[in-house]
């Protein structure tokens, strides 16, 4: 039997069950789809799991199916496997913005659904995945999910409400840390630094201070503090920094990406078949 159906091996299909096969799965318990050829052969030689076409071949009989598809192309998944979904499945949603209920409305009465916002640091086991569950899901599945996803990082249960959010922090937050670095990088070749030790400092500065964070659990400007020193090079850094408002983009910038999460819902409502259709 399939333990987990995969629609869906974009970036962040493969990201998470790449760390399921790493945390000890077999390849044999998973079915991944993609529609191009060339992708499923990919992913076959690449993980040794089996791939499908079909969404709907790979769905039924299946215990759990993650989906990963964006959440435009959600509502004609949904379409495509409700027909064979069994009441048993348990179907998880990576899409970001996309409602459980709006879930539920297209596949059969009484499915099971968690909507789960990860991150791509779960390529390296450090990922940041929260998880709500649906109308119809039961405690034991929630946690199911929390389990499987625990192999790929931290895990949270959070309200619903909060996932817009979620995705405006940690769903889309790697963006916003590897955009600090390349500017970082770019700063020093701009003092003259070659490229290879402008991006190694950038590199370990940026990965030794979350260290810092994490196993101090210390406030980050309590960290930053004892980095600057009165009257020396971090004060001055910081002073332009905040002349520029980085504190105030990075508040536009997060609620930019938490309305745009909610946009994205409509998508999934307005394919090819509403709720109300059935
Ligand atoms: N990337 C990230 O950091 C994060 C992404 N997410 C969510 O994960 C989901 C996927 O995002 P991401 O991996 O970045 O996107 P990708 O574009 O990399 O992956 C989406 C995949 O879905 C495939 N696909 C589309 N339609 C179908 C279909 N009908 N049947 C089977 N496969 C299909 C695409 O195939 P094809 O190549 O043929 O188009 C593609 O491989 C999104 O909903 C996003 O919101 C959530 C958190 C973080
Ligand atoms: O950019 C996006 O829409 C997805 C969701 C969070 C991260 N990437």
């Amino acid at each position: 039997m399939t333990k987990l159906a995969v629609i869906g091996a974009g970036v962040m299909g493969e990201t998470v069950f790449s760390g399921l096969l790493r945390a000890g799965w077999e390849a044999t318990d998973i079915v991944v789809t993609a529609r191009r050829p060339e992708r499923r052969e990919q992913l076959a030689e690449r993980h040794g799991v089996r791939t499908a076409a079909a969404n709907a071949q790979a769905v039924a009989g299946a215990e759990t199916v993650l989906i990963a598809v964006k959440p435009q192309d959600l509502g004609t998944v949904l379409d495509e496997i409700a027909p064979v979904l069994s009441p048993e499945t348990l179907v998880v949603s990576l899409a970001a913005g996309v409602a459980t209920e709006v879930i539920e409305a297209r596949l059969p009465a009484g499915a099971a659904v968690v909507r789960v916002m990860p991150n791509t640091a779960a390529q390296v086991d450090e990922g940041m995945a929260t998880l709500s569950a649906g109308a119809h899901t039961s405690d034991d599945q929630v946690e199911q999910v929390a389990k499987l996803l625990s192999a790929t990082g931290e895990v949270a249960i959070v309200a619903e409400k909060y996932q817009d959010a979620v995705t405006a922090i940690s769903g889309s937050g790697p963006a916003y840390l590897f955009l600090l670095v390349e500017s970082m990088i770019e700063g020093g070749v701009h003092l003259g630094l070659p490229r290879q030790t402008a991006t190694q400092l950038a590199v370990q500065t940026v990965y030794g201070s979350a260290k810092l964070l994490k196993e101090t659990g210390d406030h980050p400007s309590v960290l930053r503090e004892r980095v600057t020193s009165p009257g020396g090079t971090t004060a001055a850094a910081i002073r332009v920094l905040e002349d520029h408002k980085l504190r105030a983009a990075f508040l536009a910038a997060t609620e930019a990406a938490r309305d745009r999460s909610r946009d994205l819902a409509d998508g999934a409502r307005s394919t090819s078949r509403s709720a109300g259709d059935r």
